[in-house]
């Protein structure tokens, strides 16, 4: 089965809160990068019940849907992801990061999609968000830090 084919198959209707926790599970370093007009959330369970926090769930999983629709030619996500890089550069986000983000998705897809998130699939999502992950990275790398 090609890689879109896993991905699509699926039935992606996914329970993006799971990722959440499992994120500040993970690196509870990553709170304090996540804050609204200044105001730094005092624990994982606050981050949550702010409407701008689900508002970036909303737009991870909105960028990880292009992705999806655009398997056969990811190529034309690439400024955009750039720019999107540049844009966490900037709010203080580390390209390690990313890979926290890749694991908690899977972890999320494994726990929806239980027996259907056969190694086949598995290894599709890992692709496809690897593929994002990367082209985010270059923000990083044509603005290095001190730039
Ligand atoms: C640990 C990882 C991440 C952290 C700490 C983080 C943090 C942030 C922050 C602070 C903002 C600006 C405020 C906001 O819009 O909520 C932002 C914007 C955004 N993030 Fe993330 N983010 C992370 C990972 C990701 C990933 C993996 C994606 C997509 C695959 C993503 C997609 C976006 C988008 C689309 C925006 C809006 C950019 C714009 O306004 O043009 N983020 N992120």
């Amino acid at each position: 089965m090609s890689q879109s084919r896993s991905i699509r198959t699926t039935g992606e209707r996914s329970k993006t809160m799971s990722i959440i926790p499992r994120l500040f599970d993970l690196d509870p370093d990553l709170l304090p990068l996540f804050q609204y007009n200044c105001k730094q959330f005092a624990s994982p369970q606050e981050c949550l019940s702010a409407p701008e926090f689900l508002d970036h769930i909303r737009k991870v999983m909105l960028v990880i849907d292009a992705a999806v629709s655009h398997l056969e030619n990811l190529s034309c996500l690439e400024e955009y992801l750039c720019n999107l890089g540049k844009k966490h550069q900037a709010v203080g986000v580390k390209v390690e990061s990313f890979s926290t983000v890749g694991e908690s998705l899977l972890y999320m897809l494994e726990k929806c999609l239980g027996a259907a998130f056969s190694p086949e699939v598995q290894e599709a999502w890992s692709k496809l968000y690897s593929a994002v992950a990367k082209a985010m990275q270059r923000g990083w790398e044509t603005h290095p830090e001190g730039d």
